[in-house]
């Protein structure tokens, strides 16, 4: 239309900047160690037509932003994939980054989504395929994850997932191959490969490990009767009763490691007994795990 002038039809406002006083409180979504995710509108024209974001925000203790925090955002600013959740922008007061905007995914993670949609066997393997894609991605950019999970998955429809949060991924420096840590609070031991419950040694071959019992998750379709945490209080012949992680470490020193679910391919028995294999060498990449999918869903 030539008589409309350019710059009355471009924006002339950074789309990533959010501004506090429209974003309108929803539901909290979910709860974490250091802060919380909650679902608001933004509605800059107050005429309830603005859009649905997760924002995710930190405790704010005596208002300094950890440094954590910033490498957080940062990290989801530069990741473009389709199964990794879209950074939409940040928000600050005082100048200060304090919160982290991404796109909303009503559907919820996949925790949430596969006890109340029966999903087949193909599903299941198209979705655990997407993980790996993702997963893939955030590898070559030298990235550990080192929280997968399927609370951490999140379903954009029946045909798509994108891993969701990002809360613990670290960067490896090049030469490097472990990210060592000391661990605090509610870490997900049940997910930890064993040399991270031992030295807190994570690597990528520890996501792979994690991957496995995100696998083994999607198989039994987050029943919470076969979590991980009840699997291996059962397998700990509920004598003492106390789950410590010395214990955990003390079974999978004794190889145990989750049982088979029901119904579930041997080879994808063999998958997951690969990924928890208990030198890290041994364990598959990414790449590898992506061909088996591809082969076994032809
Ligand atoms: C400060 C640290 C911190 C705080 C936390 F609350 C959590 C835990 N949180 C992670 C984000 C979460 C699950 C995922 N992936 N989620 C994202 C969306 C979305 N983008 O739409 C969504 N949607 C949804 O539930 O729709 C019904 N859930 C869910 F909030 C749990 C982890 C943390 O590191």
């Amino acid at each position: 239309n030539p008589d409309i002038s350019p710059s009355e039809t471009l924006p002339d406002t950074d789309p990533s900047v959010f501004h506090k006083r429209y974003l309108k409180k929803m539901r909290d979504l979910g709860e974490g160690h250091f802060g919380k995710v909650t679902l608001y509108l933004y509605d800059p024209a107050n005429d309830g037509t603005g859009e649905l974001v997760a924002v995710k925000a930190l405790k704010q203790d005596n208002g300094h932003v950890p440094e954590g925090w910033i490498k957080e955002i940062e990290i989801l600013k530069s990741l473009y994939h389709s199964n990794i959740v879209k950074y939409k922008g940040c928000c600050t007061e005082l100048g200060q980054v304090v919160q982290l905007i991404m796109e909303y995914l009503p559907l919820g993670s996949l925790q949430k989504y596969l006890p109340t949609h029966k999903l087949g066997m193909s599903r299941c393997l198209m979705f655990a395929q997407q993980i790996c894609q993702g997963m893939e991605y955030l590898h070559s950019k030298r990235y550990i994850h080192r929280d997968l999970a399927a609370r951490n998955v999140l379903v954009e429809n029946e045909s798509l997932v994108k891993i969701g949060d990002f809360g613990l991924t670290k960067y490896i420096p090049e030469g490097e191959i472990y990210y060592r840590v000391r661990e605090d609070g509610d870490s997900p031991v049940f997910w930890y490969a064993i040399e991270c419950l031992k030295e807190s040694k994570f690597s990528f071959s520890s996501d792979i490990w994690s991957f496995g019992v995100t696998l083994y998750e999607i198989l039994t379709r987050c029943d919470h009767r076969q979590s991980p945490p009840v699997k291996f209080f059962e397998m700990m012949d509920g004598a003492q009763g106390q789950m410590t992680v010395m214990v955990l470490i003390k079974q999978l020193e004794k190889q145990q490691r989750l049982p088979r679910p029901k119904d579930c391919p041997h080879e994808m028995k063999m998958l997951m007994e690969q990924c928890w294999a208990a030198d890290p060498a041994q364990r598959p990449s990414f790449r590898y795990l992506i061909e088996k999918f591809e082969a076994i869903r032809q």
